[in-house]
């Protein structure tokens, strides 16, 4: 009889060497819990009670009541996998139009991050997934907040790192441990994410607003970045709506006000808006 395999390790977080990256790349503050319910809400709590840095983060050990998109449960078991939100607060003002972009950038920061550090083969999944292997291995969530100092963003990742299949929600869920990815260390992922996310977020703030040196090829560089990492190019998907109809097409690029543009069977292009989607899938019936 074979052994067991031995457990993935599940050290805690090194907050130190994320604050590291953190300063080096002019972010905000970081905020660590042992445990809480959903760091969004924290970090959604913490910009209604007093102004807070652009760029500061908010994560724990142990999210006991993440929530994703459209309203759906999100786990994030003890020291298995990360939670990551970050506050974004552009200084000259939010355009609210930036929301699915930022959500879109953390993805691709992540997508980037993962290539980068455990040799996974990573793709987005318009909107909002990361995927490997055919696998979810992250989710992000974008809220709109009302601050005392005017509209931001937080934009939170749930990222799988060490789960063993029976501690995932849905087969089409994985982890970094079970695709065989090269780390699982969760402060190299999370430093490595952040580092990216401050990269990608040049480009944005040259289109939405915050005082930068905007090259002239930024809003096109930006659109760029995403749409060179996403997985449905090329296939044929159906994007389920909310009124339960479905739309079927191929998906061909990502438009300039972040749509998915389709096209349907009829040559007809459709431009679909990450808010008006329920559920994304490869009309073959794989996951991504
Ligand atoms: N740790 C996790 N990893 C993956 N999925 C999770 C996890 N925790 C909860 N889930 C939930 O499992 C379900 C997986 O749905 P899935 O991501 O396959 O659907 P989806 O339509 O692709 O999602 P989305 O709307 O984010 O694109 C969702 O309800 C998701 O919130
Ligand atoms: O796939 C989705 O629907 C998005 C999942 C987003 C989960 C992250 S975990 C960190 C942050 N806190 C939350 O409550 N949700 C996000």
């Amino acid at each position: 009889m074979s052994p067991e395999p031995a457990p993935v390790p599940r050290p805690p977080l090194d907050a130190t060497r994320v604050r590291e990256v953190m300063k080096n790349r002019g972010m905000g503050d970081l905020w660590v819990s042992q445990a809480t319910g959903s760091t969004n809400d924290d970090l959604v709590a913490r910009s209604k009670a007093g102004p807070l840095a652009h760029l500061s983060v908010e994560t724990t050990e142990h999210q006991v009541a993440g929530h994703g998109r459209l309203g759906r449960g999100w786990e994030t078991p003890d020291r298995s996998s990360l939670a990551i939100s970050i506050y974004f607060r552009p200084d000259a003002g939010f355009d609210p139009a930036g929301l699915p972009w930022l959500s879109m950038l953390c993805a691709t920061a992540m997508v980037q991050a993962l290539n980068e550090r455990t040799g996974l083969a990573a793709g987005l999944k318009w909107p909002n997934d990361v995927v490997a292997g055919g696998f979810k291995l992250c989710g992000v969530l974008a809220q709109l907040v009302l601050t005392p100092e005017g509209p931001a963003v937080v934009v939170g990742a749930g990222l799988n790192v060490s789960q063993e299949r029976a501690e995932l929600p849905v087969p089409t869920a994985g982890s970094i441990a079970l695709l065989g990815g090269r780390t699982t260390d969760r402060s190299e992922l999370m430093a490595g994410y952040l580092d990216k996310v401050a990269d990608l977020y040049g480009a944005f703030a040259a289109v939405h607003g915050r005082a930068g040196e905007p090259g002239p090829g930024d809003a096109l560089s930006l659109r760029q970045a995403i749409a060179r990492h996403m997985v449905s190019i090329g296939h044929q998907v159906d994007a389920h709506l909310p009124d339960g109809t479905v739309l079927r097409g191929t998906a061909e690029d990502l438009g300039a006000e972040g749509a998915l543009i389709l096209r349907d069977s009829a040559g007809k292009l459709h431009h679909v808006l990450a808010a008006d989607v329920f559920h994304l899938r490869r009309s073959d019936g794989n996951y991504a």
